[in-house]
């Protein structure tokens, strides 16, 4: 009897199946034909299983490997490759000029605001005239001038860094500099945002804001990345696993941390009026924030989330850019003595504003950021209403375009032998080669924290090799293990990168 009633049902349970996969198959069938031949994309070339579905790119992404593979994309098919039924990578360099010109904007991809955490953060908007105001309410934070008068808190953490490696390399004979720029990127910009560091260059040991912030990073770049992230992750969140819980507490975490971080920052600015209080690139903002004709006002949250942007932007990218700049002055024989022919000249003159007049320090700074920028995925950007003509394509409103940074900055029809390591270059430099860099981005959008970036990295090269002039490149630091890894950002593959001390050898 049971098996009686249950047949039809389990019938028509089938046969709900068989309908719903038919439907299935004809919507997937119908969609790539449309892909592949209607759509407006249709003509750009790439390959058709990128233009069918978004799933080889996203699993590209996920797994790291995208500016690779984005790279042979453009040997094989050229400047132009559809990525996605929606997304178009381009690589010719009229057409980047085009996208990230100042007068014509090309809004950043909704993207980054799926992303969440930071929803009120200046690198996650999109709207232009928002972006315009907050820019104007920070860019004086990192003004030249502001930066200036930092340069004492950044030039004590440079200093502390070096003293820390060097302590290791004469102790122990060798020192693995990845995690100690880790510590002094993080708590350069933890003291110059929050207005107190995390102790973590003095202790030599992570902080669990540390851990917090990259977990509470990955559960934004999936939720931003996977179709249907968010209801996914509204899901997966009520699960009452400890570990779950945890992972998806990070982001109450990491807002408790900084809003006590702030909070402090700005009681004792406006306790006594910003006198000699930290400094901070919020300090005016915040002193602003009880004065009713000031013209660019910020609430604390909007000030929670630069900061917290501040880090997730600034860490990763200052770490990987240091860490290869060193290892690509160590590594070129000719570069560092140059180099240490310009530092020798300093003498004990060692300020910023000094090391910005040396020209070749210069060069090696761009050049390292031409290659090594710790930013090489594509920069994604949403084509403006009423669609634009790039290249040999006119690309509708609202097609995603990207600039891979990997694949412009080693165009050979720009950069001669474009993967050699060669500052020289840079003496002679000609438009096309300024105009195609975009290792902090461009225009509008451009990285806010760009002379905060370039300040460590001139600071770090001059008293390294100034403080440890017996260093050298580790025999495990090899070409082969300072290729970059298949990460999602920009990592080397051996996972470090070790110095020697050569006084006793
Ligand atoms: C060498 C180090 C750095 C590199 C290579 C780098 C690279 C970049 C790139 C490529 C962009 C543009 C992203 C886009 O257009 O989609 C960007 C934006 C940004 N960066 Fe950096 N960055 C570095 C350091 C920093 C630092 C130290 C900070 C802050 C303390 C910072 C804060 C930001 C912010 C807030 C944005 C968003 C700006 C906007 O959307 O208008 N970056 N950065």
């Amino acid at each position: 009897m049971a098996l009686a009633n249950s047949l039809p049902m389990e019938m028509h349970f089938q046969e709900y199946l068989v309908v719903i996969t038919v439907l299935l198959s004809a919507y997937f069938l119908i969609n790539a034909f449309y892909q592949l031949y209607f759509s407006p994309l249709a003509k750009v070339p790439g390959p058709w299983y990128a233009a069918i579905s978004e799933l080889w790119y996203i699993s590209k992404l996920l797994r790291g490997q995208s500016m690779f593979a984005i790279h042979d994309l453009h040997q094989r098919y050229g400047p132009y490759v559809r990525v996605s039924p929606n997304d178009v990578m381009v690589a010719d360099a009229e057409a980047v000029k085009k996208i990230h010109s100042p007068f014509d904007v090309f809004p950043k991809s909704e993207v980054y605001k799926k992303a969440g955490l930071i929803q009120r953060s200046i690198a996650i908007m999109v709207d232009h005239d928002k972006v315009k105001k907050r820019r104007k309410a920070i860019g004086n934070g990192f003004s030249n001038s502001n930066m200036r008068s930092l340069e004492p808190v950044i030039r004590g953490k440079v200093d502390l860094c070096v003293e820390k490696m060097k302590q290791d390399l004469e102790a122990k004979g060798s020192v693995d500099i990845l995690p100690w720029l880790g510590f002094l990127a993080t708590d350069t910009i933890g003291e110059i945002a929050f207005g107190k560091d995390f102790g973590i260059l003095a202790s030599g040991m992570g902080h669990s804001f540390g851990q917090d912030l990259l977990l509470a990073t990955g559960v934004m770049f999936v939720r931003g990345h996977i179709p249907g992230g968010t209801y996914l992750e509204s899901i997966i969140s009520r699960i009452p696993h400890p570990t779950i819980q945890w992972i998806f507490g990070s982001g109450n975490r990491v807002f408790t941390y900084t809003n006590q971080a702030l909070g402090d920052l700005r009681h004792e600015i406006t306790e006594d009026e910003g006198l000699g209080s930290k400094p901070s690139v919020f300090s005016t903002i915040l002193q602003n924030q009880d004065n009713p004709t000031a013209k660019y006002k910020m609430t604390m949250e909007e000030v929670r989330d630069e900061a917290l942007g501040f880090i997730l932007a600034g860490t990763d990218t200052v770490t990987i850019t240091a860490t290869y700049l060193i290892w690509a002055i160590l590594r070129h024989k000719e570069v560092r003595q140059k180099l240490e022919a310009e530092f020798t000249a300093l003498g004990d003159n060692i300020t910023d504003e000094a090391l910005q007049q040396l020209p070749y320090l210069t060069f090696v700074i761009k050049e390292a950021l031409r290659l090594y920028a710790g930013a090489q995925i594509g920069l994604p950007r949403a084509v403006p209403l009423g669609g634009r003509q790039l290249g040999p394509y006119f690309l509708p409103e609202k097609t995603g375009v990207m600039t891979p940074i990997y694949s412009i900055h080693r165009d050979p029809k720009i950069f001669e032998e474009p993967l050699l390591f060669n500052p020289g270059r840079w003496s002679c430099a000609t438009k096309d080669m300024e105009a195609a860099i975009l290792a902090f981005g461009g225009a509008s959008r451009i990285c806010v924290g760009q002379n905060l970036a370039k300040m460590i990295l001139r600071l770090l090269a001059a008293v390294l090799l100034k403080e440890c002039p017996y260093v050298d490149l580790a025999e495990s630091c090899t070409d082969e293990s300072m290729q970059f890894a298949p990460r999602l950002f920009v990592a080397t593959k051996g996972g470090k990168c070790e110095l020697q001390n050569t006084k006793n050898r």
